[in-house]
């Protein structure tokens, strides 16, 4: 069983304009809400790939009882920890030229939110995946994913994790099954620069040195590389009118997992990993499986130099 955690869930509200005037009224031609945070977005695109998956997080107030919900109403499995304070609403503007996210801080939690969520884990087993994804609210603490992955390792079950910064890195000593960082996070966490899909490489093959199983640089417009112990492969990325990039990357590791947890065959799973983040970006909301599979059936991987 694959298990999503979004420790800081959103309700995602995305508002479109021509244009964006600051500091003026700017009326909407269009809003639409749906359960996000990164967790909650790779459990939507297991679930349209069918694929069994639980989705964990803390979820209170009006927002949380939406997500709830509405990803009940999409067959989706939760098993969400009911806090007192308000999930909250991260605001997702479209205009002709860019998106922007305005994305709130989160409710507080206390310690019994806590000890109710981390009996969640007592059932984990060997075969399990665990995948980790989003911003952790800061009354949980800096080192709150440290103890969910020992927790999920002591079971014997996989996690797969997809953060930022350095405290990417920290876990990559506990063997993570795949993480998927950007181009700008990666040079975010190397305080470097890419001018080029080659310059990548040293620093994919380093997340794999420091105990990474499986790493995938995703570039947006311009595809995405796999890294494995073996061998290093390109996507070549597809073209298509972009309707909705939130998600882009959330639905990439969820293809991915998908994928791996029925097949162990890395390669199908980068490809459908990449099936899925393409298909996610050229749709307004969640794809369905049949479109995803269109995307699929356009992805051409060719292997690169191993980066040595
Ligand atoms: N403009 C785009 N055109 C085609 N595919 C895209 C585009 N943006 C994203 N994708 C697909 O989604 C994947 C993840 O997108 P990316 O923006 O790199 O991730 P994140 O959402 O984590 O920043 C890419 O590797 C690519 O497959
Ligand atoms: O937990 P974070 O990092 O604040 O991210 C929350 C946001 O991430 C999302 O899952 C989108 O993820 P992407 O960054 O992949 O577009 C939104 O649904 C949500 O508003």
């Amino acid at each position: 069983m694959i298990f999503t955690v979004t420790l800081n869930p959103a309700l995602d509200y995305f508002m479109e304009y021509h244009e964006l005037e600051n500091g003026l009224v700017n009326r909407t031609k269009l809003t639409r809400m749906t359960p996000g945070g990164k967790g909650i977005m790779e459990s939507r695109m297991l679930s349209s790939l069918d694929v069994p998956n639980t989705a964990l997080g803390f979820i209170g107030g009006f927002t949380g009882k939406f997500i709830r919900e509405s990803l009940e109403q999409q067959g989706i499995k939760t098993d969400f920890t009911q806090v007192f304070g308000q999930t909250r609403i991260n605001v997702k503007i479209k205009t002709r030229s860019d998106e922007t996210s305005l994305d709130a801080a989160g409710p507080d939690l206390t310690s019994e939110d806590v000890n109710n969520f981390l009996t969640k884990f007592d059932t984990l087993q060997e075969g399990d995946i665990v995948a980790f994804a989003g911003t952790v609210p800061k009354s949980l603490g800096e080192n709150f994913y440290d103890l969910l992955i020992r927790l999920v390792k002591t079971r014997g079950a996989e996690f797969a994790i997809d953060i930022d910064g350095q405290k990417l890195l920290k876990t990559l000593l506990m063997k993570p099954l795949i993480i998927k960082p950007n181009v700008e996070e990666l040079e975010e966490i190397f305080s470097v620069k890419f001018s080029k899909k080659d310059d990548i490489f040293p620093y994919g093959q380093k997340l794999l040195s420091m105990g990474a199983q499986n790493v995938i640089v995703s570039m947006a417009g311009d595809g995405a590389l796999l890294f494995t112990k073996e061998k290093v492969y390109f996507a070549q990325p597809v073209k298509g009118i972009i309707k909705n990039s939130v998600g882009a990357g959330d639905s990439t590791v969820a293809g991915f997992l998908a994928e791996w947890s029925q097949s162990h065959d890395v390669l199908t799973a980068f490809k459908q990993g990449v099936a899925c983040g393409t298909a996610k970006v050229f749709s307004e909301d969640m794809p369905s499986a049949r479109f995803i599979q269109k995307c699929y059936e356009q992805i051409k991987i060719e292997e690169v130099s191993n980066g040595d």
